[in-house]
Parts: C-alpha cells; structure tokens; sequence
C-alpha cells in the first residue's frame, strides 16, 4: 500500500478551486481542538489507526464544492456524530467514506485499509446505512436481510438465527414476511439498519438513522448501538437532533459548507454551552425571517 499526498483520480485542471485545500489536507477549519483533526498531515494513519480516518477528501459537483478537504480520524471505539446544516456535506462525506462515492481528491481508511485501494477488504470491516437507501422493496423484510447475510458470506445457520435477533430487537418481528415495498418510513430505516448490522461489522456508518423512526424503536435502536460500542465496535453518525447526539455519542465533528469547523470530545466541541447553541454559534445562520412580513397572520 503506497502513502502518496493525495489521490486524484480524476483531477480537475489548474485553475479549479480544489487542490489547494484538498493538497493541504490541513485543518485550517478546525478550532483549537486537539486529536482528532489535523496536526497528522495527508499520510496513512499508523496501524494502531482510527476507526475511520479521513486526509484531505474533497468532492466537487459542477460548480460547487460539496466537500472541500476534510481530514477527520474517527477513533476506535467512539460514538461519533456528524452534524452541520442542510447541504453541509454530511452525506457526500459519509457516502465517500464507505467507498460509494469516488472523491476527486484525498484518501479514506477503515481501521488502516484503504477504502478505494482496497475496497473488499474495507468493506468487509464496514456496515453502512446510507441516506436515501434504495433497497431490493420487492422482498421481504426477513428475505432482505437474509440476503445482506448470505452476500457477505456467512453460512444459512447463522445467517437464520441473526435475522431473527435483528428483527425481534428492532420490533419487526411481525412484519418479517411483508414486502419492504409495503413498509412504512421508519419500518424500511429499520430494516435497513438490519441488514447493515447482519455481520457484525467493526465500523458503522448511519447517515441519519433515527430519521422517521418513532421514539420507542429509537431508544432500541440506541441501546443496541451503545451496546455496540462498548462491546468495541465504532459508530459514525449523522444528525440534525443536536440533543440526540449531545446526550448519545462521545465526539462530535460539525462540518459547515464542506469543511470541518470543529472535531473532538463532544464536551471539547461544546465548551460549556449546549451543543446545539455551538452549532448555532459555530455554523451562523440565524435570524432570517426578516423579509417574511407577510406570512404573519395578525
Ligand atoms: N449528486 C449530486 N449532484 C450535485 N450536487 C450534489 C449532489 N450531491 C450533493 N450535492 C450538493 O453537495 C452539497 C452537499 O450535499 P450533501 O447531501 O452532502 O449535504 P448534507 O450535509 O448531507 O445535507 P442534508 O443535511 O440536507 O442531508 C449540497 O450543496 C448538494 O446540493
């Protein structure tokens, strides 16, 4: 595995915004806080590596930058969230990370292998909920996550006996034989996050995994996590639920306009206040109802 500054698969020219900071891999976004971003430069992580390790990912869509050099090392054994406003570059972050999206620049480690140098062997290390999931709707729950298993190799015994757990545990049991099709929001979240979590990944990746599911299923859906984590699997979360996040994972990174504005422990990154008052201080964007006189009513 080579250590090269940066990747550029397909690069743009000399005059584009990108290389710069994406070259850089630095953390000129971050705030003062230690560990967790920057200080590292754009080299492979040690073995002892971070759960997920980021160095200079930058992803450009046309014109706009979506993301714009992040480096982040997720350490081994946190409860991570992810936070930053609508269009942030939350999940083009995140879906680079997990080896859908090909960055035009920066490198990606799961645990120290290389996502898009070694794609098999990361992903095997990962289970991912994405957003906007597009499943096989024409199978069943039950069928659905038993083909997850069976594509991931395990053997029909196995496989049998963890579908049922994963849907007792997530209150699908009853559904097991409806279509996915047929399920509502939450129900498809759900199963979802099942088929993420079939094969015991060491790393996983939710891009907003509570979104639509009702608060009893959310409080399952947490408990397994935590009980995850402490039993030494990492997990990587993306929220808009500051109070969600605040009170559910120990380091939090906020991202704004494609960059990193702060990282670390989530008591480091609210320094006192309540995150989502840092969110608010950190990201800006407040009080911009002015020129919508005439919605009021009276
Ligand atoms: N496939 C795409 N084509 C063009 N632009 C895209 C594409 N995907 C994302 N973008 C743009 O990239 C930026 C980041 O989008 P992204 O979906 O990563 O944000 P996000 O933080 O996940 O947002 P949200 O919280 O609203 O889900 C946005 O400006 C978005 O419009």
């Amino acid at each position: 595995m080579t250590s090269p500054d940066f990747v550029q698969p397909a690069g743009p020219g000399p005059q584009d915004p990108l290389p710069d900071a994406a070259r850089r891999g630095d953390a000129r976004t971050a705030v003062g806080l230690t560990g967790t971003i920057g200080g590292a430069g754009p080299h492979r992580p040690q073995p002892a590596a971070p759960a997920l390790a980021l160095r200079g990912l930058a992803k450009r869509f046309g014109g706009k930058i979506a993301v714009n050099g992040i480096n982040l090392d997720v350490p081994a054994g946190s409860f991570y969230g992810l936070v930053g406003p609508n269009g942030a570059g939350k999940t083009t972050t995140l879906s680079m990370a997990t080896g859908m999206l090909r960055p035009d620049y920066g490198q990606v480690w799961v645990h120290g292998t290389d996502v898009w140098a070694q794609p098999l062997a990361a992903k095997q290390l990962m289970g991912v909920l994405p957003d906007g999931v597009r499943l096989f709707d024409r199978l069943t729950g039950e069928q659905l996550v038993t083909y997850a298993g069976l594509l991931r190799g395990m053997d029909r015994a196995t496989v049998a006996s963890r579908v049922a757990d994963l849907l007792r545990a997530l209150d699908l049991a009853g559904d097991a034989g409806t279509l996915v099709v047929d399920y509502s929001a939450g129900m498809t979240k759900k199963i979802a996050l099942a088929s993420a979590l079939i094969h015991a990944p060491r790393l996983l990746v939710l891009d907003e995994p509570f979104e639509a599911v009702d608060p009893v299923s959310a409080a399952n859906i947490r408990d397994i996590l935590h009980d995850y984590v402490a039993s030494g699997g990492t997990v990587i979360v993306s929220s808009h639920v500051m109070d969600l996040v605040q009170r559910m994972c120990d380091h939090v990174a906020v991202i704004a306009q494609g960059n990193v504005l702060a990282a670390g422990t989530v008591d480091e990154v609210r320094d006192g206040a309540s995150l989502e008052d840092r969110f608010v201080q950190l990201v800006g964007g407040r009080g911009r109802s002015e020129g919508l006189s005439w919605l009021r009513t009276s």
